[in-house]
Formats: structure tokens, sequence, C-alpha cells
């Protein structure tokens, strides 16, 4: 199918059950790995933000009351349409994301998944009862908060704009999504295939940019907002919704460590070390393991293993199924990316693998970049401590289980970090000491649905992919009865 029939034919802004033409105009959406443009998307402005958000708020009026049985079937229902879409969206997302295609798929896999798990808790949300003595009733009572925003990051458009509506909407709230600005593509394509499903109002769509994000965060008739993006971005949203103490959740950025000791399978602890950089993703990944912390007495050994193993990454097209590393999102993160690397190599850091554009005719037009790893990378350096969000893995040596600990912990980050041991009493002190909301022992990076996913430090302060995202989308209310 050529690339205009695949694209999603509605462009303009999706809430009250219908498409409605952007007071704040349009923006031209760019393919990142061929530089086409695919087309206008909506720009949505606080008008438009006050228009959907007064629907979305009249739809929760009855969807609260709504039987939750009835809430879940629609959520299965979308699921299931997803599911009938899977490579359609797929490729949407490969084509305005970079990402490839297969994948991709997967992605649509995990947020049916998600929606089919939100959709089978929704009579789960109990309240408890508390003893008081005779003649009185005391019990406790989860409702939704009303009109939920939910603000998402580019680096799983579908993914995020499919899944995270779920818990929301399971609860009894209603959600304006706001897919990222550089890869709406696929929530459009989202719309108009689940476009009835649930009642009008419920679920909106608004593309945008800061404007429409500001816009979500400022709006009185919004009394909760989440969102999935940058430290930077969350202290600003923080800082905006303190103004009508919103409820604010954030899953926010990483730069996650991973330690290797002298007693690990260093095969596994290689191929993990690999695999947690998500180069699949260019390393756009929030949970990659991007500084790698290996003792001293197996430092060469697994930094000859990571070159190695980094060669099975190559960029390519992401709307080819073959393809195993895909392109960045777009030019303004590729010249971020790049500026790291120069700056990595300015720093003393040895470039061991990767650091260019792969070049070659198919790719030129594209922000590809070859999977990078610096070796001799001390925490001085910025490339170790900032997030890069790229394919640049930093490795590190150690050799004082203190020290490297310091090292590990030394960050505003708090996203996640992992460990290779053979030795049980080893990977629980590892666990117990490392400053993560989210550790793996002998694995890296992975989501393990349905554990919860979340920072600690200024990587987050909320559980998403769990039971506890949907109880975050509710708040408690007691009930004192005298008989
Ligand atoms: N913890 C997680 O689960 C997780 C998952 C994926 C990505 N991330 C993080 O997301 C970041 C990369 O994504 P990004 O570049 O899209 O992040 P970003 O913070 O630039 O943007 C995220 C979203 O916020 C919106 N936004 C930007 N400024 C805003 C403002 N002032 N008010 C309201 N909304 C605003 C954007 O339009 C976008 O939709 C990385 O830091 C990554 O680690 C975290």
């Amino acid at each position: 199918m050529s690339i205009e029939k695949l694209l999603p034919r509605h462009r303009d802004l999706y809430y009250g059950g219908a498409w409605h033409r952007p007071e704040g105009g349009y923006a031209d959406s760019f393919s990142p790995s061929t530089g086409e443009n695919l087309g206008p998307c909506a720009v949505a402005s606080r008008a438009d933000v006050d228009a959907a958000v007064r629907a979305a708020h009249e739809a929760y009026r009855s969807w609260r009351r709504t039987a939750p049985g009835e809430r879940a079937t629609v959520l299965r229902r979308i699921a299931q349409v997803m599911r009938e879409h899977r490579e359609e969206l797929a490729m949407i997302d490969a084509i305005d994301c970079g990402n490839p295609v297969s994948a991709l798929m997967n992605d649509v896999d995990i947020a049916t998944q998600l929606i089919d798990y939100f959709a089978g808790l929704v009579h789960e949300l109990r309240g408890s009862t508390i003893p008081m003595g005779e003649g009185v009733i005391d019990m406790t009572v989860r409702e939704p908060y009303g009109v939920c925003a939910r603000i998402v990051a580019y680096n799983h458009p579908m993914m995020f704009t499919a899944s995270r509506l779920a818990a929301a909407v399971a609860a009894g709230n209603t959600v304006i999504m706001k897919p990222p600005v550089q890869a709406p593509l696929s929530a459009y394509r989202l719309m108009e295939l689940i476009d009835g499903i649930a009642p009008p109002g419920v679920i909106n769509v608004l593309s945008g940019g800061t404007e429409c994000g500001q816009a979500l965060v400022d709006h009185p008739l919004v009394p909760k907002v989440t969102l999935i993006g940058s430290i930077a971005t969350g202290k600003a949203i923080a800082r905006g919704a303190a103004e009508h103490l919103k409820h604010v959740s954030l899953e926010l950025g990483g730069k996650n460590a991973l330690v290797v000791y002298p007693d690990a399978d260093l095969e596994r602890a290689i191929k993990g070390a690999v695999a947690g950089m998500c180069f699949t993703w260019c390393g756009q990944a929030c949970s990659s393991t991007t500084r790698l912390f290996v003792h001293e007495s197996v430092y060469d050994q697994v930094v000859q293993g990571v070159l190695e193993g980094v060669r099975v990454y190559r960029p390519g097209l992401p709307t080819d199924k073959a393809t195993t590393m895909g392109a960045i999102v777009s030019r303004e993160q590729y010249d971020k990316i790049m500026h790291y690397i120069e700056l990595g190599r300015q720093e003393g850091a040895r470039l061991a693998a990767g650091g260019r554009h792969p070049g070659g005719a198919e790719l030129a037009n594209g922000h590809f970049i070859e999977p990078t790893v610096f070796t001799d990378v001390t925490m001085d350096m910025r490339i170790a401590r900032e997030e890069i969000f790229g394919p640049v893995l930093s490795i590190l040596k150690w050799s004082d289980e203190d020290e490297m600990f310091e090292q590990v912990n030394s960050l505003e980050y708090g996203l996640a970090a992992g460990v290779y041991t053979t030795r049980l009493d080893t990977a629980h002190r590892a666990a117990g000491r490392f400053e993560a909301g989210y550790v793996w022992v002998n694995n890296a990076a992975k989501h393990f649905f349905p554990a919860p996913f979340g920072g600690y430090k200024q990587s987050g302060n909320n559980r998403e992919e769990s039971f506890e995202e949907l109880v975050s989308y509710t708040q408690l209310k007691n009930v004192y009865i005298t008989l």
C-alpha cells in the first residue's frame, strides 16, 4: 500500500465524538527516515483545548455513572479493533516516528494487552469497611477524578496514546490524550478506527505542542495531569499544576546504570548490556541502561563482547520488517545526540564504536546514527551524567563496591538499574542499594507486565503498567453511616 493510502485521512482534533478543525492551525509532520513531508497535523490552541475539555467534562457526568462492566466492554472492543489493524498502526508509527515496524507491532500488542488488563480490573477498584462499633458503618469508595489529561512522549507514539487512556477510562474518568508533536499520525488513525465505540467525549485526542500541553495543565476543569516525558517538562507541568493544586503523575527520564560483578555469567551480561541499550529504538527508551559499570577484573572481556554485540544493530529504513535499528525522531534530537558524541570525545572518553551517520544513498535523508559505544568513561563526564536519549553507551570501570554505588546513585535520575551476578546475596545487596524505582537482576531495560514501572528521585512519582496505575486514577472517599 502507498504511504498516502496508509496515512490517516483525518488530521483535525478529535473531541466530543467528532473531528473539529483547529483554531490553532496546522503544522506538517516529516518522516525521520526519509525526510518526506507527511502532511498537515492539527495544532491545538488554548481555545481548542477549552472546547475539548468542556466536551470531556460533559461526557464525564454520565460516564462516571456507567457500570464498570460496560466500561470494560468499551475497552475490550478498542483492543480488538487495534489487534485487527496491528500492522497498519505499526506502519504509520514507523513512517512518522522512525522506529522499526517489527518492534512497533510489538508495541501494538503491548497496548492491547494493557487495555485488556485494565478492562479486567474494573471490578477490583474496591473500597474497604472499617469497624466502628454497633450502629455505624464506615466504608471507603474509590471515585474517578473527572477529565484527565495524558501528555505523552514521542518514543512509543501509538503504544502510549492507546494504552495510557485505558486505566483512566476504566476508573470512570474521561481523557484527553495529547500525542507527541513529532509523531501524531497514529493517534489520528486510532481515533478513526475506534470512533463511536466509547460515548462521545469519553476519549479525546488533541495534537499539538507546548501550548496545547500547557493549556491542559492550566485548565480548571482538568483535575489530573499525567506526563510521560523529560524531567524539564515534568518540572514545568508541576509548576503549572501547583497553581490549581492538581494531581500530577510523572513518568520521566533516566540515566540507568547496569552493573557487572566479577562473578557474573559474562555471556549473559554482555547480551544484557547490548539489549539494555534498546538500539532498536536508537536508545530512545527511558529504560535504556546507558551507564555500564563493569568490574575491572572482567572489563576488557565485557568491552570486547559489547563491541561485537552492537554490530547486530544496523540502521535501516523503519518500514522494512528486517530492520533492526531505526531513525532518530527529529533533526533536533539527532543534533543533540551528535553534540553529546562530540562532547564525549572532548571530555576524554574513547569512542570505541559508531558515532556517525551510517551513510549510503538509501539513508541519506534520514536521521540515522550507528550504535555508539564510549569506553574509559568517568562520572565527571557529561555523557555519563545526562540523559542523551540516543544510541550512546558509556562504559565505566569499577573496583570498590561502595565507591561504585556512590557513583551509580550520584545523579538526580532514579528510574531503573540492573545488576549481573550469579550470587543471590550480591543481587539482593545491589537491589537494596540502587536508588531506582525498577531493578533488574540478570536482565536489563525490559518492562515486565504488569509489574509497576516508575522512578525514584526526579525520574517520577508514579507507577504505571500495573494495578497501581489504575488506582492512581481514583480518589478515596470515606462514607461514615450512622444507622
Ligand atoms: N518514565 C517513563 O516511563 C518514560 C517513558 C518514555 C519516555 N520518557 C522520557 O521522555 C523523554 C523523551 O520524550 P520527549 O522528548 O517527547 O519529552 P518532552 O518532555 O519533550 O515531551 C513530552 C510531552 O510533553 C509535551 N510538553 C512539552 N513541554 C510541555 C509543557 N511545558 N507543558 C505541557 N506539555 C509539554 C510535549 O509536547 C510532549 O507531548 C525522555 O526524557 C524519556 O526518558 C519517560
